[in-house]
C-alpha cells in the first residue's frame, strides 16, 4: 500500500500536535523565511566584467564540472531552473561583477542601470535581491590589498566601488519593495607576519566610515560587514578579522555577516547569534560548509546547519536575521548544487519549527537536563519529512529526490551544449 503525500501529512500533523506542536502554523512560519540564493554557484565566483581575469583574493572553486553560466542570460536560465526545485520564498544575491554592460565599466564606476535586467527578472520572479561590491578578482586588488591599501589612490577607487554599490544596492530595494542587504567582504591580508597589524586595521575603519557616510533609506538597504579568519595567500593576518568587524558593527550599528567557513576550526557561527544580536541591529548570514578550510562546500542538513535555524526560530529572529548562502562546488552540477543547499537549509528551519520548544525551554528552568536530552534526541525522529514533502506539495515543487531528474534533463539539453 503506498502511502499518499495527503495521509502522511494528516497523521503527521496528529503526532505533532500530540507533543504541542501545531504543523499548519510551521508551515505559515516557513513563509516569512526567504532565503537569498548566492548567483555565485551557477559561475564559479566569474561573473561577466568584459576583461575576466582570475579569482583572487584567496577563495577557490575547485572543480570543472561542464555546462557553468558564461552570460547573465545563461546564469538567470540557470537560476529559474533551480528556483523551480524549491519550495517558498528565495530572494537572490548578485556581486558587481555580476554586471551588464557592453562596453567595459570600471568597478568604482558601477551604475544602477547595469544590473536594470536583473531587476526585472527579480520583480517577474516577485523576489528581493540583496548585492555585495567585489573587492578581489581585480588588477588593483592584485597585491592583496583594497579598502586597507596604503596608497591612497587605489583605497579610494575601493571606497569609490563600495560607494557605488551601496546606490544599486538602494536602487535594488526601492525597485523591489524590499530591502538590499549589501554585504562587504574584502580579502585584505598577509602570508607571513605583518609588523604593523594596527595601520590596515585604521585605513579599513576611516575607509568604511567614508563608504557607509551617506544616508541611505534603511527600507531600501542595509548594510553588513564580513569578518574572516585567513585565507590563501593570507594566513598570518586578515585585517577584517571578527574583533575588528564586531567591533565596528557594534558601534556603527550595521548589520554583522557571519560566515560559516570563516572561524577556527572548532568554532561555530550558531554559537555566536545569541552573542552578536545583544549588540548589533541585524545579522546576516552566510550558511556554508567549510572541510577543514573555508573550502564552501555546499550545505548539507548536517548539526551546525540545524543548529543555525534552530537558534533563530528559538529566539523568533525572523526579522533580524537575514540567511544567505555562500559556497560554490565547481564539482558537482551547479544547479543541482543550489537545490540541494537551499533545501537543506530550508529543512533546517522547519524542523526547528516542529520543536516542542516552550516545553524543552520549561525543563532547563527546571533543571530537568535528563528530560531535555532524552526530547531533543526523540523529537528528532518525528515524521518531519511528512511536513516538509506537504510544503513542496503547496508551493508545486518535487517532494523527493525527483527534482533531480529535471536538473539531469536540463543537463542534457543545455548545459551539454555550452
Ligand atoms: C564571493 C563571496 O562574497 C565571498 O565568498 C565572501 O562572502 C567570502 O566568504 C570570502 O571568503
Ligand atoms: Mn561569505
Amino acid at each position: 500500500m503506498t502511502i499518499s503525500i495527503e495521509q502522511a501529512w494528516e497523521l503527521a500533523k496528529q503526532r505533532f500536535a500530540a507533543v504541542g506542536v501545531d504543523a499548519e502554523a510551521a508551515l505559515r512560519q516557513m513563509d516569512r523565511l526567504p532565503i537569498s540564493m548566492h548567483c555565485w554557484q551557477g559561475d564559479d565566483v566569474a561573473g561577466f566584467e568584459q576583461a575576466q581575469g582570475e579569482l583572487t583574493g584567496g577563495i577557490q572553486a575547485t572543480g570543472n564540472y561542464p555546462g557553468k553560466a558564461r552570460n547573465a542570460t545563461e546564469l538567470r536560465a540557470d537560476l529559474d531552473q533551480a528556483l523551480a526545485l524549491i519550495p517558498g520564498p528565495k530572494r537572490l544575491n548578485l556581486h558587481a561583477i555580476y554586471l551588464e554592460s557592453d562596453t567595459p565599466v570600471e568597478r568604482n564606476r558601477i551604475e544602477p542601470r547595469h544590473f536594470s535586467n536583473w531587476v526585472e527578472w527579480a520583480k517577474n520572479h516577485q523576489m528581493g535581491l540583496d548585492f555585495n561590491p567585489t573587492c578581489f578578482s581585480h588588477p588593483l586588488s592584485a597585491d592583496g590589498f583594497t579598502l586597507t591599501h596604503h596608497d591612497e589612490k587605489i583605497r579610494r577607487f575601493w571606497i569609490e566601488h563600495c560607494q557605488a554599490s551601496r546606490r544599486i544596492s538602494a536602487y535594488f530595494g526601492e525597485q523591489l519593495g524590499t530591502p538590499s542587504v549589501m554585504n562587504i567582504w574584502i580579502p585584505d591580508g598577509m602570508k607571513d607576519t605583518p609588523v604593523d597589524r594596527l595601520g590596515p586595521r585604521r585605513r579599513l575603519l576611516e575607509a568604511l566610515d567614508e563608504v557607509i557616510a551617506e544616508k541611505l533609506n534603511p527600507a531600501h538597504h542595509i548594510d553588513a560587514v564580513e569578518s574572516k579568519l585567513f585565507g590563501i595567500g593570507a594566513e598570518s593576518y586578515t585585517a577584517g578579522s571578527n574583533e575588528f568587524y564586531l567591533g565596528y558593527a557594534t558601534s556603527r550599528q550595521t548589520a554583522l555577516c557571519l560566515d560559516a567557513g570563516h572561524f577556527h576550526p572548532t568554532e561555530v557561527i550558531s554559537d555566536k547569534i545569541s552573542s552578536a544580536m545583544l549588540y548589533v541591529p541585524r545579522l546576516l548570514l552566510h550558511v556554508s560548509r567549510p572541510v577543514r578550510w573555508d573550502s564552501d562546500h555546499v550545505v548539507l542538513l548536517d548539526d551546525e546547519t540545524q543548529a543555525i535555524a534552530s537558534e533563530i526560530i528559538r529566539h523568533d529572529l525572523f526579522d533580524r536575521v537575514h540567511i544567505g548562502l555562500d559556497f560554490f562546488d565547481a564539482s558537482i552540477n551547479r544547479i543541482a548544487a543550489w537545490v540541494i543547499g537551499t533545501r537543506n537549509m530550508k529543512k533546517a528551519l522547519l524542523r526547528a519549527l516542529l520543536e516542542p520548544t516552550d516545553k524543552l525551554r520549561q525543563l532547563e528552568l527546571d533543571g530537568d537536563y535528563t528530560a531535555r536530552l532524552a526530547l531533543l534526541e526523540e523529537q528528532k525522529s518525528l515524521p518531519w519529512q511528512a511536513v516538509w514533502e506537504m510544503y513542496c506539495l503547496r508551493n508545486d515543487v518535487p517532494a523527493d529526490a525527483g527534482w533531480l531528474k529535471t536538473v539531469r534533463a536540463y543537463e542534457q539539453q543545455i548545459l551539454s551544449q555550452r
